[in-house]
């Protein structure tokens, strides 16, 4: 095997395919599948991916590998089939869905430098930058504004090379341990030839000889309230030895996690254990939906069937949505599972999160808990995939490649022949039509652990709060309650969409927003020409002036932020105590704990905040959750719009009353009306499902359709238009008569740095050549991706339609 089929990392069409080179005799037998290695590509050095070893190439004159990156294999065998069935299903690049399996510090860096050959020629501002060395950054040259013309001149006349240089991000941390060689009896020996005077060097041989063991040299020097020169001095003489030692950067100490075991578990609870046991025992995949109401055990479901099977010998990955990946959650896998766990989180260092990592390459750990990433975690003897929470968005990646860990799951629980456990309260609709049809199994919990009723939902209906002349955006109920909990010191969540971001048009008066006829969303507000349209299908009006249902003037653009609110309440309740939380404030790390926290220790009463509030949290002092606008999300440009409203409606509920004191929540809204609010109002899931899917199913949209979205990005709004145009009848013509192309039509988002953005979509039940197309299509632009900046996303399970 003396020829490997490589990966590079120079993502584009023309590359997206395997690279041969010939393995030096050096590192015969040294590369395996899987690593990393150094190749020549053009004039420059790139990093691959070794993804075959084979004796027999189609080409000749193969260039060599130049070095190899790692001593074990990055990706299991596994991985790399993971990889490649990923790359075809999301019609990325190789190279991206590689790079994006592994952690960040395993990246490439690449570097130039200058090599001086020789003295003879070169210009005097060249010779003096060397200052006499032989090498120097090309960064350091460009930095010191170096003559680039005088430069090429020397590097045509050979008098300068320049190098490529290839590296991996990755660090390692080492710590110095101090030992000695010499036995107790010598150590006596030398403290008895030591000088009066030499107290402290005796102090410290007298430790050593009582502790002969390696101690962190930094432990030494606080313990004994001694110095490193004094260290320095004992290493000199030979007495003490100092050793680099790689530690592990470990943000999340075991000793600060209480152990805990196993619950005795509920009747719910049990019955839902034991089909998942029946699997694990048996080692056959299947896809269980766990449907559990807020507050009902689900987390101590997770864990029993993980205990079982760390006993089986395996390993297990848990998936938690980003935002809920809080101390709190950590904290409830560090303490049953101890050094056992690894957490994969982005707050992370890239040093830290590589780190753990390794843990799991090196088979140091058993369980990864970690955001969406996570999936790819390198475990060779898999016995279970749990995720959590399986409705949140951000298990899609909105980047390339866009996949999502579902599927990802999915597709490793068959290869290692386990189970995979969804979780949710309110599970996606294409998950619970999956457990209808049987294709998931579907598990069960319906009642609340403390056995407490759900919390109760009032709605109220802003329309009338306009009528009766309230012009705030509380509501009178609302202010009241806030004010009646800070009488009693107990604490609030109060929950607004998004940064106030929103596009719709609706009336004040009568909660009228304006749709699209033929899509069942709201049409978008374009400002600069007045006027209203679909981004799904490009239906278009102008904007009215008095709402075509009830004439009213008081129709206009909808949309607060986080700060707006902020002030507001402090205006209306100044002696409530704020903590906001949104984007604004927890960008800094650490930010978002200590936000937290702060509200944990009751020194704020009221917590504001988007979406990041709306999951995991668990307050025993919270009574009253108040939603501000429930129609931000109902109205969003999005056929998942309905779905996403109840889901958060219910999510945020359950943050009330979750211990003794029991919860409440209030819901203002101007569409009290609207199915997805009335069916959170009483929990009722399956209710919201059946009347969901009967919509799904007229305006054929997913379960019943599948979906691909194509967004087409370029600073010129022309070009981007007449690609889009040209791309949509591209698709029309090759694409079976059953499918359905809508558009071209401007995004929700119609500018994102200085480029216009248009898109086009396709509703299709079965197109088995679709992907081929699409590649084509794709390949036909090449030309403008490359040399004109032109950008064409293609998203195949399109879940941010903006
Ligand atoms: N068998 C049990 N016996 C006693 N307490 C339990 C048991 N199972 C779970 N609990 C406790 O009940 C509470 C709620 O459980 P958990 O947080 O797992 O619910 P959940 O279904 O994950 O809720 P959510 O969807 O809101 O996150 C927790 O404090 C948990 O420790
Ligand atoms: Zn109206
Ligand atoms: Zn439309």
């Amino acid at each position: 095997m003396n020829i490997a089929k490589v990966i590079v990392d120079v993502p584009a069409t023309q590359t997206n395919r395997l690279f041969d080179y010939n393995i030096p005799e050096y590192l015969l037998g040294a590369i395996k599948e899987g690593m990393r290695v150094i190749v020549p590509f053009g004039p420059r050095k790139v990093m691959g991916f070794v993804m075959e070893l084979t004796d027999h190439s189609d080409f000749d004159q193969l260039k060599d590998i130049v070095d190899l990156m790692d001593v074990v294999p990055v990706f299991t065998k596994e991985l790399l089939d993971v990889g490649k069935w990923l790359t075809e299903k999301t019609l990325s690049f190789y190279i991206s869905v590689f790079q994006a399996m592994l952690p960040q510090a395993l990246k490439a860096t690449y570097k130039k430098e200058l090599h001086k050959l020789t003295n003879e020629g070169l210009s005097d501002a060249l010779t003096k930058m060397f200052a006499g060395r032989e090498f120097m950054s090309y960064e350091e040259f460009t930095e010191r504004k170096g003559d680039y013309r005088k430069l090429q001149q020397a590097v045509q006349e050979g008098l300068i090379e320049i190098n490529y240089l290839v590296k991996s991000k990755e660090t390692k941390k080492k710590e110095t341990f101090i030992t000695t060689n010499l036995k107790p009896f010598q150590l006596e020996e030398e403290i008895a030839n030591l000088s009066n005077q030499a107290t402290k060097q005796k102090q410290l041989l007298e430790f050593f000889a009582e502790h002969p063991e390696p101690i962190l040299q930094s432990k030494l020097v606080s313990r004994l309230h001694t110095s490193r020169s004094t260290i320095k001095q004992l290493i000199d003489k030979g007495f003490l030895v100092e050793n680099k030692v790689e530690v592990y950067r470990n943000p999340y100490q075991e000793e600060n996690y209480e152990r805990t075991t196993a619950l005795p578990l509920t009747e719910e609870q049990h019955n839902v254990m034991i089909p998942i046991y029946e699997n694990l025992k048996s080692g056959e995949e299947a896809v269980f939906l766990l449907h559990g109401v807020t507050g009902s055990g689900k987390t101590e479901v997770y864990l029993q069937s993980i205990q079982r099977a760390l006993e089986n010998g395996k390993e297990a990955i848990v998936l938690v949505p980003e935002i809920a990946l809080t101390p709190q959650m950590v904290k409830r896998f560090k303490g049953r599972f101890g050094s056992k766990v690894a957490v994969l989180h982005s707050a992370l260092s890239a040093g830290e999160k590589y780190d753990e990592w390794r843990k799991v390459q090196r088979k140091e750990v058993q369980v990864v808990v970690g955001a969406r990433s996570a999936i790819f975690a390198p475990f060779e003897n898999l016995g279970i995939i749990i995720i959590d929470e399986e409705h949140e968005t951000s298990y899609k990646q909105e980047d390339h490649p866009r996949y999502h860990a579902r599927d990802v799951a999915i597709y490793r629980g068959e290869q290692h022949s386990c189970p995979v456990i969804l979780g949710s309260a309110t599970p996606t609709l294409e998950s619970f039509a999956r457990a209808q049809k049987g294709v998931y199994k579907l598990l069960s919990l319906t009642k609340r652990m403390n056995n407490a009723s759900m919390p109760e939902v009032q709605l109220i209906d802003m329309r009338n709060e306009l009528h009766m002349g309230n012009r705030s955006m509380f509501s009178i109920a609302l202010k009241d309650k806030i004010e009646d909990r800070l009488e009693k010191g107990e604490q609030i969540v109060l929950f607004l969409n998004r940064r106030g971001y929103s596009t719709f048009v609706m009336c004040r008066d009568c909660g009228y927003v304006i749709e699209c006829p033929h899509c069942d969303i709201a049409l978008t507000y374009h400002r600069n020409n007045e006027s209203l349209k679909c981004h799904y299908c490009s239906y278009e009006m102008t904007m009215p002036t008095s709402c075509p249902d009830c004439e009213s003037k008081t129709i206009r653009y909808f949309g607060t932020g986080t700060q707006k609110v902020e002030e507001a309440l402090t205006q209306l309740i100044p002696q409530a105590r704020v903590v906001r939380m949104d984007v604004d404030t927890t960008r800094r790390k650490g930010s978002h704990e200590k936000l937290l926290n702060q509200f944990g220790n009751h020194e704020a009463d009221i917590l504001l905040g988007t979406q990041m509030i709306a999951k995991g949290l668990d307050f025993p002092t919270v009574t009253l959750v108040g939603v501000l606008a429930a129609d931000s999300l109902l109205h969003l440009p999005d056929f998942r719009a309905s779905e996403k409203t109840f889901q958060l409606l219910t999510q945020v509920s359950g943050r009330a009353g979750r211990h003794t004191l029991p919860g409440e929540v209030i819901v203002q809204t101007y569409s009290p009306d609207h199915y997805s609010v009335e069916f959170a109002k009483t929990y009722n899931y399956e209710g919201f499902f059946k009347k969901e899917m009967e919509v799904r199913k007229t305006f054929h949209y997913p379960p019943y359709y599948y979906l691909t979205l194509i967004t087409v990005a370029h600073p010129n709004q022309v070009k981007v238009i007449e690609t889009t145009k040209k791309i949509a009848q591209l698709l029309a013509k090759h694409l079976s008569s059953e499918a359905n192309v809508l558009g071209p039509t401007p995004s929700p988002l119609t500018r994102i740095k200085d480029r216009y953005r248009y898109q086009c979509m396709v509703k299709y039940k079965n197109e088995p050549n679709q992907r081929k197309i699409i590649k084509r299509i794709v390949t036909f632009f090449e030309d403008d991706i490359r040399q004109n900046d032109l950008q064409i996303s293609v998203d195949l399970q399109p879940y941010q339609l903006m």
